[in-house]
């Protein structure tokens, strides 16, 4: 298959992505230069597993659940169509579209992450009814464009328990400002960490 066009999808990392509130943030330097080193430059990476565009393990909300590298890549390596939900504080399973032959994954557009240098103050409530609903369409994976399934302050986090009970899987962080609502190809895999509950991800589109 020739590519046309790629959407990268993803936020960039720096010391300037905003981390979950009280979360570690990420940070980049260069542990040897070429100088120290007289041959190469060697980066060291420090961040929290939920930074930016990241995938979440079972694991990051159940003690039992599976880990990062045990996720079905499949998931991740699919057909997926973006859905416009912009203008909703409230994102139910009827709100979502009739998907088309072949998808796997759901994308909602929000739009509400506007300013990507700061944690948002608020995001849309999403609905465990849209668990239903994959369930119904054959949906595995859900992606959202703002941090989190669940909102900043839910300890009990409905949107994530549904997804697990049902065997779904989540992608959050994704940008989605450029991408027209439609079908595409996404990929979007998480770091193989051994034991992990998350991973940034690269998360592009293509057609
Ligand atoms: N559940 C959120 C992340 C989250 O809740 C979180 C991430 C990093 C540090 C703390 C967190 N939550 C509560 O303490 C997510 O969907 O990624």
């Amino acid at each position: 298959m020739k590519i046309e066009k790629i959407y990268d999808i993803s936020m960039e990392l720096s010391g300037q992505t905003p981390e979950w509130p009280g979360d570690i943030p990420f940070q980049y330097e260069l542990a040897a230069t070429i100088e120290q080193s007289g041959s190469v430059n060697v980066g060291k990476v420090v961040t929290s597993t939920h930074i930016g565009t990241h995938v979440d393990a079972p694991f990051h909300y159940d003690d039992d659940g599976i880990k990062i590298s045990e996720l079905p890549l499949d998931c991740y390596l699919t057909t997926a169509q973006v859905a416009d939900v912009r203008g909703k504080t409230e994102i139910t399973g009827s709100d979502l579209p009739a998907v088309e032959k072949g998808v796997t994954a759901i994308l909602l557009k929000t739009d509400t992450w506007k300013d990507r240098t700061k944690f948002p103050e608020t995001w849309p409530l999403f609905d465990p009814s849209i668990a239903e609903w994959m369930m119904e369409n054959g949906i595995k994976l859900l992606g959202v464009d703002v941090p989190s399934v669940d909102t900043e302050h839910s300890k009990d986090l409905p949107m994530h328990m549904a997804m697990n009970c049902h065997n779904r899987f989540i992608l959050e962080g994704i940008v989605l400002d450029e991408v027209p609502a439609g079908v595409y190809q996404l990929a979007a895999l998480p770091l193989k960490i051994k034991d992990a509950d998350g991973s940034p991800v690269r998360a592009v589109l293509y057609t």
